[in-house]
């Protein structure tokens, strides 16, 4: 019999005596990896493997600590921000590469700290190379805080006519609904339910359908709005997820994002700037801010931890 070389256990075995950590922000979980000089091979076969929740080490995704200038996507970047030196090499648990993560890029900067790569006092500000551009990381005492940078509509020609550009069918909805497609850097389709039995009854153990999809596949939001929306001047929002490249997730801060930027866009005008966005393993803030650049920016704050290191056997 031959062992087909990509099997979860002989890509593991190769990579015997690798140190790890495991982290999550609101159990959205990584297993991370230093690999400061790019000396590693952990390309799509390796990341499936070590996110493999039977056989490997299990997560939603694999993060690789990388010096920015190791990488031509983040040496790009350091003409932009020179402080940038460390680039944050995301996969998604099925090895798919994806261009954000916002409860990763926490759980990013946590490991560096962890791990004595940086130091960032509370207050101080990290600038961390991803995919999709330079976000600037604020150490907070209960966590951390990012620009995640502007918002855009992935088809501005529709969002604005309709209010919507997609229809969405998921295991459990009696009808399509309709979605809204957001990109935080990486693609989301928020759908809004009026009830929290509609959100319980979702079978998000298959991918919901969205039509038409965005070009690199989409994050699918479903979100209901709490009654009151608002209160004391925060929006809030309950929301599960299904993460292209892994299934249900826990929780997904570009989700809770995009999930914020559309129901405060169908709640119109004098719709509040901050929210809280319930998920499965937590709470997320979102808040929208001035950006430096003059645009308006998206600000994730949440929690972020590392709860074991290890070696690869
Ligand atoms: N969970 C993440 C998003 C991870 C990437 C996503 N699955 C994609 O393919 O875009 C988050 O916290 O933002």
């Amino acid at each position: 019999m031959t062992v087909p070389t990509t099997s979860v256990p002989h890509v593991l075995a190769a990579l015997a005596g690798l140190p790890f950590a495991k982290g999550h922000g609101t159990g959205n979980d990584f297993v991370l990896v230093a690999d400061p000089d790019g000396a590693l091979h952990l390309g799509e076969a390796e990341a499936a493997a070590l996110c493999d929740r039977h056989q490997g080490l299990g997560a939603d995704g694999l993060i690789r600590a990388i010096r920015s200038r190791r990488l031509p996507e983040g040496e790009a970047l350091l003409a932009e921000e020179p402080g940038a030196e460390w680039f944050m090499d995301y996969r998604n648990a099925d090895g798919s590469l994806s261009e954000m993560c916002g409860n990763g890029v926490r759980v990013f900067v946590a490991f560096l700290l962890d791990a004595g790569l940086v130091e960032l006092a509370p207050g101080e500000v990290l600038p961390i190379g991803t995919r999709a551009g330079v976000k600037r990381v604020e150490r907070r005492e209960d966590g951390f805080a990012v620009d995640m940078g502007p918002w855009t509509f992935i088809h501005p020609e529709h969002a604005a006519a309709e209010a919507s550009d997609a229809t969405v069918t998921a295991a459990g909805l009696d009808v399509a609904r309709p979605g809204l497609s957001v990109s935080m850097g990486n693609p989301h389709t928020v759908v809004a339910l009026a009830e929290s039995s509609e959100l319980a009854g979702l079978g998000l153990h298959t991918a919901p359908l969205v039509d038409p999809v965005p070009p690199h596949g989409t994050n699918v939001e479903f979100v209901v709005p709490s009654d009151p929306l608002v209160s004391a001047g925060v929006g809030s929002i309950t929301m599960r997820v299904h993460e292209r490249g892994v299934g249900e997730t826990q929780s997904c801060g570009t989700g809770a994002c995009a999930a914020a930027v559309a129901i405060r866009y169908w709640a119109g005008a004098g719709a509040p700037d901050r929210w809280a966005v319930g998920v499965p393993g937590g709470t997320v803030g979102v808040s929208f801010v001035p950006g430096p650049d003059g645009r308006e920016h998206v600000e994730l704050s949440g929690p972020a931890v590392i709860v074991a290191h290890g070696t690869l056997g």
